[in-house]
């Protein structure tokens, strides 16, 4: 880090320091020594609020997954003030475990054993392995499940399509599937309201049924450690036949946190067509344009990038691993005044503006989704139909052999 700044908001009461950049474990260790306080970066937070907000086994596994992949990275010895080298939050001396004595390093004698960081990792590497296949036991119910779904479809024809609400965190996507499905899911002014996907059953205007999924919420730069962790539910939104993207039109970053989602999606391996299938949803309309966002998300967002230039440090107090307090940036003179419709680029997308909270625009949302469906089914029928035709001409044609590369005398 260069330079700094840093704002403390009640310093009393604060538990820890957040910064708002990516340290590396040394700068993290040299700042909790500094404030006696412990220190956590972009990822770090990000991840203490996956946990507190994981209710389910699978979450559970999810952020566990993503905290010791982080904690790994972590571990470091550094050089104390007496010039020992030391380990750990508070600086322990490292120590040297039973295993390993006598037949590691080099020969009885010189054996050094297993130093406190070698047996941290060993144990981190093996609990992440017991996660990994808890999680791909998750993964593969999942998939059953789907496959049920997908069943159940073709049996109720016309077909029981799943609708993947996706977006940056504090959107509004749970309080917009609440508000379609007509049921409670929780919703918060915080961070991460939502870590685990939920499935709601909404009727469309049409009288067709589909499969509203809430899903959690994105963020520029998701952590990849995130990403790999949360594979499982992130593969939902990557098998949905229609994807929603509700932005928050009332935030002042909204072009950044567009594009943050798009990235993702695309990481996760959404098809562009699904891209470009999917419905933008202008939510928060109720709000005035272009009102200050002191959302944290907002924050978050706005900052990224400029880490190099002019690393922004401010502090939040965290309470059982949760984030209450709110984070206001110091200068949010670079975000944008524009709001989602000044955009030329993206008038072609599919869009409507809605209120999840006043009910403004549900129904035109639910038609569209109707029509986008039936557009998809009919792409898929005559894709479909290509496919079978292509099959049968395969069936009846004999092999052209230049064209399996067999040599021809
Ligand atoms: N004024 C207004 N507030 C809204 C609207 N939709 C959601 N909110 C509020 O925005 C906050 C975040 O809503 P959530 O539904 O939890 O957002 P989310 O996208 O599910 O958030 P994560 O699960 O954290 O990703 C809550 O305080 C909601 O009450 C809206 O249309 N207008
Ligand atoms: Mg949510």
């Amino acid at each position: 880090m260069r330079k700094t700044q840093i704002e403390v908001l009640k310093q009393g009461e604060m538990d820890a320091v957040f910064v708002n950049s990516i340290l590396s474990a040394i700068q993290q260790r040299n700042l909790e020594r500094a404030w006696e306080k412990p220190v956590l970066d972009r990822v770090g937070l990000i991840i203490e609020i996956f946990n507190a907000h994981a209710y389910t086994k699978e979450a559970k596994l999810q952020a566990e997954l993503a905290a010791i992949m982080y904690k790994k990275s972590r571990l470091v010895r550094v050089r104390a003030s007496d010039g020992r080298y030391t380990f750990g939050t508070k600086g322990e001396a490292e120590v040297v475990s039973a295993r390993g004595r006598g037949s590691g390093g080099r020969g009885f004698i010189s054996g050094a054993g297993e130093t406190e960081l070698e047996l941290q990792r060993r144990r981190i590497s093996e609990r992440r392995k017991r996660l990994l296949a808890e999680i791909e036991e998750v993964r593969k119910t999942r998939a059953v499940q789907r496959a049920g779904r997908r069943k159940q479809g073709v049996l109720d024809a016309p077909g029981l399509a799943t609708v993947a609400v996706v977006g940056y965190t504090n959107a509004g996507k749970s309080t917009l599937v609440s508000a379609l499905s007509d049921s409670d899911l929780y919703s918060d002014d915080r961070l991460f309201a939502t870590v685990d996907p939920r499935v709601r059953g909404v009727a469309l205007p049409s009288g067709r049924k589909v499969l509203l999924s809430d899903t959690v919420g994105f963020i520029s730069d998701l952590p990849v450690q995130l990403i790999e962790a949360f594979h499982a539910t992130l593969e939902e939104v990557a098998e949905a036949d229609l994807l929603v993207h509700v932005l928050d039109s009332s935030a002042l970053n909204l072009e950044e946190q567009r594009e943050a989602v798009l990235d993702v999606l695309r990481q996760i391996g959404v098809s562009g067509k699904k891209i470009e299938d999917m419905i933008e949803v202008w939510n928060k309309e109720d709000k005035e344009e272009n009102q200050q966002n002191d959302d944290l998300s907002g924050w978050l967002g706005s900052r990224n990038g400029n880490e190099d230039e002019d690393d922004q440090l401010c502090s939040s107090k965290i309470l059982t691993g949760v984030v209450d307090q709110k984070i206001k940036s110091l200068n949010e003179s670079s975000m944008k005044e524009d709001g989602p419709d000044t955009h030329s680029e993206f008038k072609h997308i599919t869009h409507v503006k809605t209120s999840a909270v006043t009910g403004v625009g549900l129904q035109e949302l639910l038609e569209l989704i109707d029509d986008k469906l039936v557009q998809i089914d009919k792409e898929q029928h005559s894709s479909q139909r290509v496919l079978e035709k292509s099959g049968f001409d395969r069936k009846w044609r004999p092999i052209q052999a230049e064209k399996v590369g067999i040599a021809v005398e």
